[in-house]
């Protein structure tokens, strides 16, 4: 059920787009607002914090009343950035009567702790110098001269006089706890006020006095600087009771929407476009969306970043028009403001072939929760894998990586979680600049990655249902790590080698993904929070389109579209992850370059399209395409992976041009070649016994070959016998 952090059983009020500006503006309360995102890690560690404020000073209301929205739901993502929330979460104090989003005032606070907090309410209550409240009490300190004459301007039975020092703030608490309660008063008396101090006579602080309307008067026996004490006492006095002055016009919470998230069968061992495209999606459409202005700094970390996917993000042909024609767009702007940038984030319907999905959808990042993973580990999935396809891109090995200063850059101006990205800042601040070439930057993320993975094992943030390891597990990759002197450590090497496997175009699997363009039309996306099960036979068709998607678009990037920008197909030959390429080439091409890599994701598209229609509802063992098993291989022979995903490469290369890729694929190549001898020989194997079986095509072979030699035996030694028989019965029966 998706419901956000908060349920409408805590003593706040969870609002949303539609109710936010009601209830706040013009308000004759205080407002304390939380601005939230599910999916960080920070806010869900500090929501009990907030829970237990807003028990803590529920009696407080209506003078300051508690509410929390959260920013990563759909519909509130525009009103978030009105407010101007740039960073989750995001703790504001609306004064009562406040009229627009910039009368929020950020809550200073000391720590993370409820006292703090309390703290900070009250001093910002206090900034209402020009109209107070009407809902709430008086907090500044009482004088002689108004004390005089208290119990004639004032109706109640009991004034309860706090002594204490300045910065005290139990006075102004319990004032504020007692705001509910009929019949009595409550005022602070500082420490420096000689004449009252001296009139009771008063020598520790803080000390209570509670005076009587007939004139009596006693010390609270309290002396402590504990506040429940005084409440409990004061609540407790004859004639005091609970008022019925504070009834909430409107319910102090609005029912957020539920929804039920249908769940998807995911294999760790794979990457999900779909996660990747939500990261992509969420990046430019949420988190850089909520910036009333682009420019300096954080509009060159922003054209960095879209520079950097079109380089090397493996995406679906629309997607990649898409992030080009954004690319173009961003390079010769100086200053865009929030309205430019939503226009130009916008599905063109003038582009029908640029397209970035409209929803995210989590496969390999859904959690079992909708608050647990999601964007953040889409996040680390997408530069995990940029960093990869760098390094078996970039013709220039040994050159400085690009990809790690642009993530740092992303982290540092648009990463919500604020937390987060001061704790990555400071691991990069540390070390990052040591990072010489492209493989060092796939360690170092690798290695700072796993950090964060130990530092948050059993935070509130963490699914227990994924929990947080050292990654990648020996299920994964048995061969990264090693013993050495009876301590576990890890081989670099291996690393190296499993996560260009491992986050190579060929691991990357379109499960789930719908269809970009349809017949030139667009394709109606259905929201994919809607609640309902996967409609049977809808997968496989879907499963069918996207792969007809990528053969129309293909021939189209070939041709560049006229229109707002002229598209650059620099890397045409970059976009096509898990190309049906036997289907594409041609006959000649098919005979020079078939390898038993493109048989795998030739048939694993067949099978997908069929695996699709069971997504959801048979576990992902279940089914297992070609291509798994070359990947369970790969996991369990370690090297014969990089061959594989070295031959997909070097095929689909070849097939589409990239004339700047040759240098690099070539080198890579050797070196597969070098290490991966008996695998090669093996594929040379295949190639000479034909145009191309698979392993498991040879063994049916094999098997239909013995089978039917036994067949044929077995009916020569029948009819042998049967001869026999009938020879011997006639010449018994002649003689
Ligand atoms: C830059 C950054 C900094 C963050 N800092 C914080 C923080 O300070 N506090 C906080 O609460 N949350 C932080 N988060 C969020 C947190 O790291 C997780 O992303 C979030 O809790 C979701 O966790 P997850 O279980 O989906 O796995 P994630 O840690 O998000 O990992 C996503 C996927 O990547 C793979 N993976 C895991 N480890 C590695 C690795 N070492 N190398 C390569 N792949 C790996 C796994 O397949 C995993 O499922 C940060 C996120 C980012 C992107």
């Amino acid at each position: 059920l998706d419901a956000g952090l908060y349920s409408p059983l805590d003593p706040l009020a969870v609002l949303g787009a539609d109710s936010l500006e009601r209830r706040l503006f013009n308000s004759s309360s205080a407002w304390v607002m939380e601005f939230y995102a599910s999916w960080c890690g920070h806010c869900i560690r500090f929501a009990p914090t907030w829970k237990q404020l807003a028990r803590d000073i529920r009696d407080w209301r209506p003078a300051v009343m508690l509410g929390v929205l959260d920013c990563a739901e759909r519909s509130n993502r525009k009103i978030c950035t009105d407010f101007g929330v740039t960073g989750y979460p995001t703790l504001k104090f609306f004064k009562a009567f406040s009229k627009k989003p910039e009368d929020g005032l950020k809550l200073r606070r000391q720590g993370d702790d409820i006292k703090s907090l309390r703290e900070s309410i009250i001093t910002s209550l206090e900034k209402h110098e020009d109209m107070w409240p009407p809902s709430c009490p008086p907090l500044e300190p009482i004088s002689a001269a108004e004390l005089h004459d208290f119990f004639q301007t004032n109706s109640v039975t009991y004034l309860a006089l706090i002594f204490e020092d300045e910065n005290s703030f139990l006075g102004r608490e319990v004032t504020l706890d007692m705001l509910q309660f009929e019949n009595i008063a409550i005022r602070r008396v500082l420490q420096t006020n000689e004449e009252l101090v001296k009139r009771f006579n008063v020598t520790s602080f803080p000390s209570g006095f509670l005076l009587v309307n007939n004139g009596s008067c006693s010390s609270i026996p309290v002396n402590a600087d504990f506040r429940p004490f005084y409440r409990s006492f004061l609540q407790s006095l004859p004639n005091v009771f609970r008022g019925n002055s504070f009834r909430p016009t409107v319910p102090p919470t609005v029912e957020p929407k539920s929804t039920i998230v249908p769940w998807r069968v995911a294999d760790r061992k794979k990457v999900y476009m779909a996660d990747l495209e939500s990261a992509i999606l969420y990046t430019l459409r949420v988190e850089a969306a909520r910036f009333r202005h682009l420019d300096k700094e954080r509009l060159s970390v922003l054209k960095q970043y879209v520079n950097l996917l079109v380089k090397y993000f493996p995406g679906r042909p629309a997607v990649m028009n898409y992030l080009r024609n954004l690319d173009l767009w961003l390079k010769p702007m100086t200053n865009v403001s929030g309205n430019e940038w939503e226009e130009a984030l916008g599905n063109n319907p003038e582009l029908p072939h640029a397209r970035l999905p409209e929803n995210t959808l989590w496969v390999g990042c859904q959690g079992s929760k909708p608050e647990f993973r999601g964007f953040p580990c889409g996040l680390w999935t997408l530069f995990h894998l940029l960093t990869v396809q760098e390094a078996l891109l970039s013709p220039y090995r040994s050159s400085p990586p690009e990809v790690l200063p642009a993530m740092r850059g992303y982290i540092k101006y648009f990463f919500g979680c604020r937390e987060c990205a001061e704790h990555f800042e400071g691991m990069a601040a540390e070390s990052m600049s040591r990072v010489k070439n492209k493989d060092g930057a796939i360690l170092w993320l690798w290695s700072r990655h796993n950090r964060v993975n130990y530092r948050l094992q059993g935070a509130p943030s963490d699914d227990p249902k994924f929990p947080k390891i050292q990654w990648p597990p020996q299920d994964l990759c048995w061969s990264c790590q090693i013993i050495v002197n009876g301590k576990r450590m890890w081989d670099e090497r291996a690393i190296l080698r499993f996560f260009k496997a491992h986050f190579s175009r060929g691991n990357i699997y379109l499960d789930f993904i719908k269809p970009l363009i349809r017949r030139g039309r667009d394709v109606e996306e259905k929201d994919h929070n809607v609640v309902g099960k996967l409609e049977e036979g809808k997968e496989e068709e879907n499963g069918r389109q996207v792969e007809e998607e990528f053969e129309e678009d293909k021939k189209r990037t070939e041709k560049p579209e006229s229109g707002r920008v002229t598209r650059k197909l620099e890397r045409s030959g970059l976009t096509e992850p898990h190309k049906p390429s036997i289907i594409k080439m041609s006959t000649k091409t098919k005979e020079l370059e078939e390898d038993i890599v493109d048989l795998d994701s030739f048939s694993e598209l067949h099978y997908k399209s069929k695996a699709l229609k069971m997504a959801g509802q048979i576990g992902s063992r279940n089914r297992r395409s070609k291509r798994d098993v070359g990947l369970v291989r790969m996991e369990n022979e370690g090297q014969q992976s990089f061959d594989i995903d070295a031959a997909w490469e070097r095929l689909r290369h070849k097939s589409w041009g990239g004339q700047h890729l040759i240098g690099a694929m070539e080198e890579e190549e050797e070196e597969l070649e070098k290490e991966n001898g008996v695998v090669s020989k093996r594929n040379q194997w295949f190639h000479i016994l034909g145009v191309g079986f698979s392993q498991l095509d040879i063994s049916l072979c094999i098997v239909l070959y013995f089978l039917s030699s036994m067949c044929l035996l077995g009916m020569y030694a029948f009819f042998r016998v049967h001869m026999k028989y009938r020879k011997g019965r006639s010449g018994f029966r002649v003689a």
